[in-house]
C-alpha cells in the first residue's frame, strides 16, 4: 500500500493523525469522460469518442468500487467491446500488483507489473494515490478516469450506438432522485463502513458505525415498501448499493467491525441483495476469494496474522423471496 509521489512510489498507509482518527477520501485524479460523440461533458475536461476496442478497464475483483463498473459492464453487454485486466488481491508494499493468481488477468496493454506504473505512465509526475478502477485510452495512452461513479455512467450510455445492450441505468427523469440516495449511501454505507473500518480513534469508528446503521434501517424500511431504491426497476443506486452489500457479511462485519447486524438479518435487504446477484451477468462478477483475500491480507495493521476466515456460509443462491 502507498502512493506516488511526482511519479515515485511511496510505500505509507492512510493518514488518520490530521484529521482526528477519521479516514477521509480524496478525490479521483482522472476525470475526463467517454461520450458517444466525444464532445467533453464538463467546461475544461477532454472528451473521448466511444470505439469497440479503444478503451480498457483495469479492476480489482475485491474492490467494491471497481466492481460497479464491472457489473455495468456486464449488463451492458460490453464485454467483447472493453476489455478488463484484473490485478492480484494482495494490496502490500507494492500497492495492486499483476502477479500470477487464480482470477488475476495480466495487463495486456500496457504490460505493467504492478499497477503504479500505468499511472505513470499516463502522467510521469503523477502524484496521489494509485487506485482502481481505471478507464485507459489505448488511443492516446492515458487515463480516462479513475472515478467509478462517472466510469459506470460511461458505460450506461455512451456505446449504445455501437451495440451496447438496451438498458437505461440512470434515467433522465429519475436522476434527481438517485442522486440523493446516492449521496446518503455514499457517505455512510458504501464509504461508511471504511470510514468504521479504518478509524484510528474509538469516536470516529463510533460516529461511522452509527450513520452505517440507521442508514440500513432506512433502507430496509424502503425495500420493504418498494423492490428497488429509485422506481420500478434496477438503477445504478442499486449497483453501487449491491457492491457494498454483497462484502457486508463477508467481510465488514467482522474486518470493519460494522456487527450491529449482518445483511442476513435484515429480511428484505437479504431478499434485495439475492436479486441482484441472481440477475443474469452479475454473480459473475463476484469473487468471494479476492474479497475475503484482499481484506483480510492486505490491511495488516487490522489483521496482523492475514489469517482468513472460513465463514461465513452465505446463501445468496436460495429463492429470493420477493416475487
Ligand atoms: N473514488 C474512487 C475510489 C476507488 C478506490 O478507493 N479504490 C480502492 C480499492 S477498493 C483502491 O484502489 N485503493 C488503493 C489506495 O487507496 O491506495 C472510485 O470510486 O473510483
Amino acid at each position: 500500500m502507498g502512493k506516488l509521489v511526482d511519479g515515485v512510489w511511496h510505500d505509507v498507509w492512510y493518514d488518520t493523525k490530521s484529521t482526528g482518527g477519521r479516514f477521509v477520501r480524496k478525490d479521483s485524479a482522472f476525470r475526463d469522460w467517454v461520450t458517444a460523440d466525444g464532445a467533453p461533458i464538463h467546461e475544461g475536461g477532454r472528451g473521448f469518442t466511444a470505439e469497440a476496442g479503444r478503451y480498457h478497464l483495469y479492476v480489482s475483483l475485491a474492490c467494491p468500487w471497481a466492481h460497479r463498473t464491472l457489473i455495468v459492464r456486464a449488463l451492458k453487454g460490453l464485454e467483447a467491446m472493453i476489455g478488463v485486466s484484473v490485478v492480484n488481491w494482495l494490496m502490500l508494499e507494492r500497492g495492486w500488483t499483476f502477479d500470477p493468481a487464480p482470477g488475476v488477468i495480466a495487463d495486456s496493454v500496457n504490460h505493467a507489473a504492478n499497477l503504479h506504473e500505468v499511472y505513470v505512465k499516463a502522467d510521469p509526475r503523477y502524484t496521489g494515490r494509485v487506485t482502481v478502477p481505471i478507464l485507459w485510452d489505448k488511443q492516446t495512452g492515458t487515463i480516462v478516469s479513475n472515478e467509478s461513479a462517472e466510469i459506470i455512467r460511461m458505460f450506461n450510455a455512451a456505446f449504445d450506438g455501437l451495440g451496447a445492450r438496451a438498458g437505461d441505468f440512470y434515467p433522465e427523469a429519475l436522476r434527481a432522485e438517485i442522486d440523493a440516495v446516492n449521496a446518503r449511501v455514499y457517505d455512510t454505507v458504501n464509504n461508511g463502513v471504511y470510514k468504521a473500518g479504518f478509524a484510528t480513534s474509538q469516536e470516529a469508528y463510533e460516529e461511522a458505525f452509527g450513520q452505517l446503521f440507521e442508514s440500513l434501517d432506512w433502507l430496509e424500511d424502503r425495500l420493504s415498501r418498494q423492490p428497488w431504491l429509485v422506481g420500478d426497476a434496477m438503477t445504478e443506486a442499486d449497483i453501487r448499493l449491491f457492491t457494498t452489500l454483497i462484502r457486508f457479511d463477508a467481510v465488514y462485519v467482522g474486518h470493519f467491525k460494522c456487527n450491529l447486524r449482518r445483511i442476513a438479518d435484515y429480511p428484505a435487504l437479504q431478499a434485495y441483495l439475492r436479486a441482484i446477484y441472481q440477475t443474469p451477468g452479475v454473480a459473475e462478477t463476484v469473487n468471494f476469494q479476492h474479497i475475503k483475500g484482499h481484506y483480510y491480507e492486505s490491511h495488516r495493521g487490522i489483521n496482523p496474522t492475514g489469517i482468513v476466515p472460513a465463514g461465513p456460509q452465505l446463501d445468496l443462491e436460495a429463492p429470493q423471496g420477493r416475487g
